[in-house]
């Protein structure tokens, strides 16, 4: 082998590999994408991340990742002959040419080093910059259209679109990424060890026939048959690990419920039950566990045999000609080498096949998730027309969306600054109005009039995001830097002066304030957004009378042009409200004053 050469010989190899590997990856991906309904599936969910038009620089990463990937299949060749040429130089007893060889390891262990860390950050900020795209699209699809809510009305939804995002988007990534340059990696340095070792090969005579380059053929058969014995015994693995991760992630639920439910489950002393639950979920891990233990035992087992004798194997095949000088030391290791990085190369895909069984199964969840953000999307909407501040309904109908009717033929004009409360028996259809005219629910005919902008929806547990109290206060606004005082004063007006002081406090306060004290803040958050029409969704349930008495007198002091829909039972409310809609039995409805 001739070093000085070595340089633009190995360019030379590495160009023509590349073009020759571009060429086929392209042609691959495009008659993968055309034909497997996988390939169809990672298309629809990231082909446009590598569209030209959006950006270039997808593309130029990835055929940067290709380059570093041939690269270190290329170097991992020239130390194969190096240490052919070592071991040579070592057997000859010539010094000179030993220590010449440390130099040239100085130089190629260098350029490994390189090459190994430029590639790693390259595929890090590639894998980085995809997921965030991924991500994002993703994140638009639940939160568009209110999504993320109108999913609950789908027939069949995606399940846990949480973990669709937070884990399979990263699981997609690396795993597009780790099989594609996998499979390039091992094909091509399977190509080029396989020419090694053939050129390394002596005829092996067995049973009085001679098989030439026996040593190429021995290595394809020895990993063919420790495939199939290895698939054989590591198969039930598949399903154990599937049930490990099942397994925990009851457990984790059962976990997270105990925490959420903390308060009802302590007051019914609930403790016993949910340990015993707990107790045999856990079981169930651990059980499982121990079969994992002894069927990884015979796995590993046997994998340990086949690499301990990968090690000796050629060595044996190749003695003869070693004894009788028919090949160097050098071509000795260096067959024992090629033998090695061959087994790893064609283990690979056996490897592989398993990871691919996951791949698929990370697509099939994302695509999932995409039809289903997709369905919820097109689910019908109620007709919403606007004409200032007006509040009407229109020859309205509401169903469940078993097809029952809820509301039939509703015929309503509240005047602005007018307050409605609607009543009716549990069940009959009260909050699924208000959902109409959210423009949430999918089920409904006839047509709604009302504001596009200035609405604003309390349930009877108001929402608080996690944050400061002043944040929970202004939700689903920004606070204002320079309001301090604002706050604080919406604060004593609403009868929770006692956490003035707390404002700028972190922490969850869905746990922390009582329920009466929630609804008060979610007036407070009424009276900061000031919205031309308040839908109160039995949103003083928890106040004492007097309070939402007091409550309510305030809305109507501090927000007089604001109109009021109320939904309630408590007959101390029709006060409050000018104009009653109750809703009767069989989708009949009574509009009435209350005056
Ligand atoms: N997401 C849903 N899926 C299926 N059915 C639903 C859904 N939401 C509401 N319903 C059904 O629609 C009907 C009306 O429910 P709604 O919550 O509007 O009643 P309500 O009058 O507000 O009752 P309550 O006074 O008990 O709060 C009920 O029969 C309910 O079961």
């Amino acid at each position: 082998m001739n070093w000085n050469q070595e340089l633009s010989n190995s360019l030379l190899w590495i160009a023509k590999a590349y073009g020759l590997t571009c060429l086929l990856f392209v042609l691959t991906v495009w008659a993968l994408v055309r034909l497997t309904s996988w390939g169809r599936q990672f298309w629809q969910l990231s082909g446009s991340y590598f569209s030209l038009r959006r950006s270039a620089k997808p593309l130029l990463g990835l055929a940067l990742i290709l380059l570093l990937t041939l690269a270190g299949v290329r170097l991992d060749v020239v130390l194969s002959n190096w240490s052919n040429g070592l071991y040579t130089s070592l057997q000859q007893l010539n010094e000179s040419l030993f220590w010449s060889f440390v130099r040239i390891f100085c130089i190629l262990a260098s350029i490994h080093v390189l090459r190994s860390l430029f590639s790693f950050y390259v595929n890090q900020s590639f894998s980085i910059h995809w997921r965030a795209w991924l991500n994002e699209q993703l994140l638009q699809k639940l939160l568009q259209n209110d999504s993320f809510y109108r999913l609950q009305y789908l027939p069949q939804r995606s399940d846990n679109p949480d973990q669709r995002i937070q884990q399979d988007v990263s699981s997609f990534v690396s795993s597009s990424l780790g099989l594609s340059m996998g499979v390039v990696s091992s094909l091509v340095s399977t190509l080029a060890y396989t020419l090694i070792l053939w050129n390394l090969s002596g005829p092996l005579h067995l049973l009085g026939v001679d098989i030439p380059r026996a040593m190429v053929f021995a290595v394809f058969l020895y990993v063919l048959i420790a495939t199939v014995l290895a698939v054989k015994i590591g198969r039930p693995l598949v399903r154990l690990n599937f049930l490990n991760e099942q397994y925990n992630a009851n457990y984790r639920y059962l976990l997270v419920r105990l925490l959420e439910y903390a308060e009802s489950i302590a007051f019914y002393a609930g403790e016993k039950v949910e340990g015993m639950l707990l107790r045999s979920r856990f079981g169930q891990i651990i059980h499982n566990n121990w079969r994992i233990v002894f069927r990884s035992l015979k796995f590993q087992g046997f994998n340990l045999i086949v690499s301990q004798t990968a090690v000796v194997f050629p060595l044996i095949v190749q003695a003869h000609r070693f004894f009788s000088k028919q090949i160097t030391l050098g071509d000795l290791m260096q067959t024992s080498q090629a033998f090695g990085t061959l087994h790893d190369n064609l283990s690979f895909f056996r490897n592989a096949y398993d990871d691919f069984a996951g791949y698929r199964a990370v697509l099939n969840r994302l695509s999932g998730y995409c039809d289903s953000m997709q369905e919820a999307a097109a689910l019908p909407r109620p007709d919403i027309r606007s004409d200032g501040t007006r509040l009407a309904l229109e020859n309205f109908s509401l169903q469940a969306p078993d097809g029952r009717t809820l509301l039939e033929q509703v015929n309503l004009d509240i005047a602005s600054g007018s307050a409605l409360l609607i009543r009716g028996a549990s069940g009959s259809g009260k909050t699924t109005l208000l959902r109409s005219l959210a423009g949430l629910w999918p089920y409904s005919s006839g047509q709604i009039i009302r504001p596009q902008q200035g609405l604003m929806f309390l349930s009877q547990k108001p929402y608080l995001p996690g944050g400061t109290l002043r944040d929970a206060l202004y939700y689903p606004a920004s606070a204002p830097a320079a309001a301090a005082q604002e706050a604080a004063m919406v604060l004593q007006t609403v009868q929770l002066g006692h956490l003035q002081g707390r404002l700028d406090e972190e922490r969850d306060w869905s746990q922390t304030l009582s329920l009466g004290e929630q609804q008060r803040l979610a007036f407070g958050r009424l009276l900061l957004n000031k919205p031309a029409i308040a839908f109160l969704d039995e949103a003083s349930s928890a106040l004492d009378e007097g309070l939402e008495d007091a409550m309510y007198r305030l809305l109507r002091q501090q927000l007089p042009a604001t109109t009021i829909v109320s939904v309630g039972h408590r007959s101390s409310l029709l006060q409050h409200h000018g104009l009653q809609l109750q809703i009767l039995e069989n989708s009949r409805w009574q509009l009435a004053s209350t005056h």
